[in-house]
C-alpha cells in the first residue's frame, strides 16, 4: 500500500539529516511500531507518510502513486485516508466527543457545510458507530476537557476512524500515559486494525508495548533505517544498537 523509495529528509534551518535514505514496503494488515531514541526521525518519517513533510529526495508511493509530487489538493485526499492520532490528541478541549469526532469528517465535505455545522444522518450514524467503537457511547456529549487523558485518546481515535481510513498513524500516542491506560489504547488500536483491515504505523518509545503489539518493528537510529523485522527478531543487541549513542554524536545527544 505505501512505498517508500530512498526517502531523504533535510532540515535546511538546522541542517539536520532527520532521514537517510530509507526504504521499505507497507502492506495492509501490518501494524508495525516505530522504535528509535528522541530525535531518531520517527516523527519526520510519519509526518513523510501522509505528506505532511517533504521529502528532500526519494518517493512515497500511496497506492502506486508517488505523494512526493503531489500538490495541496492532491495531498489533502492523501490525508483524508490517513488518520492520525497524536500525543497531545490535538482535539478542541470546549467541544463534545461528538462535535471532536465529526470534525474527522470534514475532508470529504465543503468547506460551507463544515462552516454551518450541517450533517447528513449517515454522517451522525457513522460518529455515533466510532464513539461506540472505542467505548465512550455514554459521554459522546460531554465535553472533551472533562474527560482523563485515556478518554481522550479514545476521542482522537474515534475521530480518525470517522475519516473511513486505509492508513491509521500515531505519533507517540501514548506518551503521556499511564502504562495501564496505554496498553488499553494499544488493545484498541489493535481491535480496530484488525476489524478494519488497516495499516497501522505508530511511534512509540515504549520497547515493550512494541513487543507486544506490533506485527513488525521499525528501528531508527541518526535517521536510518537500522532494523526491520518481527518483534521476536528484536532481542538485546537490537535494542542496545537502536539506543545507544555513536561516539562521535553522543556528546551532543539530547537523550543521554
Ligand atoms: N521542523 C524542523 N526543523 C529543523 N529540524 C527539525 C525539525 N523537525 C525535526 N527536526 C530535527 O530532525 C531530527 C529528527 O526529529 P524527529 O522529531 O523526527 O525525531 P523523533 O525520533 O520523532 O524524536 P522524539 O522521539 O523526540 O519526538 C532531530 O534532530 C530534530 O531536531
Amino acid at each position: 500500500m505505501i512505498q517508500v523509495k530512498n526517502l531523504s529528509v533535510h532540515y535546511p534551518d538546522t541542517k539536520v539529516k532527520a532521514l537517510t535514505d530509507i526504504s521499505l514496503s507497507l502492506e495492509r494488515g501490518d501494524f508495525v511500531c516505530v522504535l528509535g531514541k528522541s530525535g531518531a526521525g520517527k516523527s519526520t518519517f510519519i509526518r513523510c507518510l501522509n505528506g505532511l513533510q517533504k521529502p528532500t529526495s526519494g518517493q512515497i508511493y500511496f497506492d502506486g502513486k508517488d505523494i512526493s509530487a503531489h500538490n495541496e489538493e492532491k495531498l489533502r485526499k492523501v490525508r483524508r485516508e490517513t488518520g492520525m492520532i497524536f500525543q497531545h490528541f490535538s482535539l478542541i478541549p470546549r467541544l463534545s466527543v461528538m462535535q471532536n469526532v465529526l470534525t474527522g469528517m470534514f475532508g470529504y465535505r465543503s468547506s460551507f457545510k463544515n462552516l454551518i455545522g450541517w450533517f447528513t444522518a449517515d454522517e451522525l450514524a457513522l460518529a455515533k458507530r466510532v464513539i461506540a467503537d472505542v467505548g465512550l457511547s455514554e459521554m459522546a456529549y460531554r465535553k472533551v476537557e472533562q474527560l482523563s487523558g485515556g478518554q481522550k485518546q479514545r476521542v482522537g481515535i474515534a475521530r480518525a476512524l470517522a475519516q473511513q481510513p486505509k492508513v491509521l498513524l500515531g505519533d507517540e500516542p501514548v506518551a503521556s500515559l499511564d502504562p495501564g491506560t496505554s496498553n488499553h489504547i494499544f488493545t484498541l488500536l489493535t481491535e480496530m486494525h484488525e476489524r478494519l483491515d488497516l495499516l497501522t504505523i505508530i511511534n512509540v518509545h515504549d520497547i515493550e508495548l512494541a513487543k507486544r503489539y506490533a506485527s513488525r518493528i521499525l528501528a531508527l537510529k541518526d535517521g536510518k533505517l537500522i532494523f526491520d523485522g518481527p518483534p521476536e527478531d528484536f532481542r538485546d543487541s537490537e535494542y542496545r544498537e537502536t539506543y545507544t549513542s555513536n561516539p562521535q554524536t553522543a556528546f551532543f545527544d539530547p537523550g543521554i
